[in-house]
C-alpha cells in the first residue's frame, strides 16, 4: 500500500508456471517479466490478479456453485456444522458472529484449516486442534473443495517462489523451515442483500466484512462474476475497487509477508460490501507460513528498506490464534 494505485494490476503468470521448477528460472526471459510485474504489485498495492494459473475455470465455477447451494439451505440445516471453540473454530458461523474491529460483519461462512491433531505444535496450536466440519449436504463439497484447496496450494507455492525471485532471494527462500510445510486457512464466505428498511442509510454493520489484513502470506481470492464488492485501501485512504475479471484470482499479501520483507510489501487493508442485489459469495483460500515458523524480516529486504529492521520476530501461530479466537468475540465481552 505504499503508493496511490487507483486500480490493480492483471499478471499473466503462464511463464512461471511453465519453469516453476527449472534450475535455470532466474534467468528466464518470460519469468523475469513476470517478477518484475509481481515486484511491482506488491510494492505498490500488495494486491494483484493472476491469468494463466492453471486451475481450470470449470472447477473454480463449480466451487461458487456449490458454495452458493450450502448458504441457500435453511439455518438449522447449515447450524449442523456449527462453529464453536470446541471445534477447534472450524465449521459454520451465521451472519453477524464474525467480529472486526468489534463491528459484527454482514456475511455467514464456513471456516477451515488444514487439519492440527492433538498435541501437533503443542500448546500453540490447541485451540484449533481438530478435523474440518464439511457440511453433509451439498453432497460433493467436501471433496470438490478438498480437491480445490490443493489446486490453491500448488499454485501458491509457484507464485511465491516468483515472489522470492522479485525479492532478490532464491526461488526456495520460502520453502524449509519457513513455508516449507505450509499451513491453510479456507474460508467460503456468503454476503447477504443489504436491506435498506426505513429507508437508512448505509450503517457501519451495512459492512460484508470490515477492513482488516490477512495473517499468513498470500490470498488466493476466487470471487462471483458481475458483483463488484472487494475494496482495497490505498495510501491516502480511498477505496479502490476490486471487481470480478473472468479467469483471474484476485491476490493479495498477508501479515507474515509484510514482515518478512520487513514493509517492502504490505499486507493491505481491505473490506467488502456487497451493495448489488444479488447474494454474493467468495471462496477465499490463505497460504501460510509454517504453524510454527518464527518470522522476521529478511537481511536482503532490510538491506532493500534502508538498513533498519522495522519488526520484530512473530510466530505465525500466535498470531493465527489470537486472531481466530479474537473473531468471535464481541469488544464488550473482551475483557470479561
Ligand atoms: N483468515 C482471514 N484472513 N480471515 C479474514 C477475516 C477478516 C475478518 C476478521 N474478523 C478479522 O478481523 O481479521
Ligand atoms: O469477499 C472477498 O472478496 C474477500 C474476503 C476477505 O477479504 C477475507 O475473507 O479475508
Ligand atoms: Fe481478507
Amino acid at each position: 500500500m505504499a503508493t496511490d494505485f487507483k486500480s490493480i494490476p492483471l499478471i499473466d503468470i503462464s511463464p512461471l508456471l511453465a519453469k516453476w521448477d527449472d534450475p535455470n528460472m532466474a534467468q528466464d526471459q518470460g519469468i523475469t517479466g513476470v517478477v518484475k510485474q509481481l515486484d511491482q504489485a506488491c510494492r505498490e498495492a500488495g494486491f494483484f490478479y493472476v491469468k494463466g494459473h492453471g486451475i481450470p475455470n470449470s472447477i473454480i465455477k463449480e466451487v461458487r456453485n456449490v458454495a452458493h447451494k450450502f448458504f441457500s439451505l435453511p439455518y438449522e440445516e447449515k447450524l449442523k456444522i456449527k462453529i464453536s471453540p470446541t471445534t477447534g473454530y472450524r465449521g459454520y458461523q451465521q451472519i453477524g458472529e464474525n467480529i472486526t474491529k468489534g463491528i459484527p460483519d454482514m456475511h455467514e461462512a464456513i471456516d477451515c484449516y488444514r487439519e492440527v491433531k492433538p498435541g501437533m505444535y503443542d500448546t500453540l496450536s490447541k485451540p484449533l486442534e481438530g478435523p474440518n466440519q464439511w457440511p453433509i449436504n451439498p453432497p460433493n463439497l467436501k471433496q470438490l473443495m478438498e480437491e480445490y484447496i490443493s489446486l490453491c496450494t500448488d499454485l501458491s507455492r509457484k507464485i511465491m517462489r516468483g515472489i522470492a525471485l522479485a525479492l532478490g532471494a532464491s526461488a526456495d527462500e520460502f520453502e524449509g523451515e519457513r513455508a516449507g510445510d505450509p499451513f491453510w486457512v479456507f474460508r467460503i464466505i456468503g454476503y447477504p442483500v443489504l436491506s435498506h428498511a426505513n429507508g437508512k442509510d448505509m450503517a457501519e454493520n451495512d459492512i460484508g466484512c470490515g477492513a482488516h489484513t490477512d495473517y499468513g502470506l498470500l490470498t488466493l481470492v476466487n470471487q462471483d462474476a458481475d458483483i463488484t464488492a472487494l475494496e482495497v485501501r490505498n495510501q491516502s485512504g480511498e477505496w479502490i475497487s476490486a471487481p470480478p475479471v473472468p479467469g483471474t484470482f484476485v491476490c493479495n499479501i498477508g501479515d507474515m509477508l509484510k514482515i518478512l520483507t520487513n514493509g517492502l510489501y504490505e499486507s493491505t487493508f481491505h473490506r467488502v460490501i456487497n451493495k448489488s442485489p444479488t447474494y454474493r459469495v467468495c471462496v477465499a483460500y490463505f497460504y501460510e507460513t509454517n504453524f510454527d515458523a518464527a518470522i522476521e524480516p529478511l537481511d536482503i529486504c532490510i538491506k532493500r528498506t534502508g538498513g533498519t529492521k522495522k519488526f520484530e520476530r512473530a510466530v505465525y501461530g500466535e498470531h493465527l490464534v489470537s486472531k481466530v479466537t479474537t473473531n468471535f468475540v464481541k469488544e464488550d465481552e473482551l475483557d470479561s
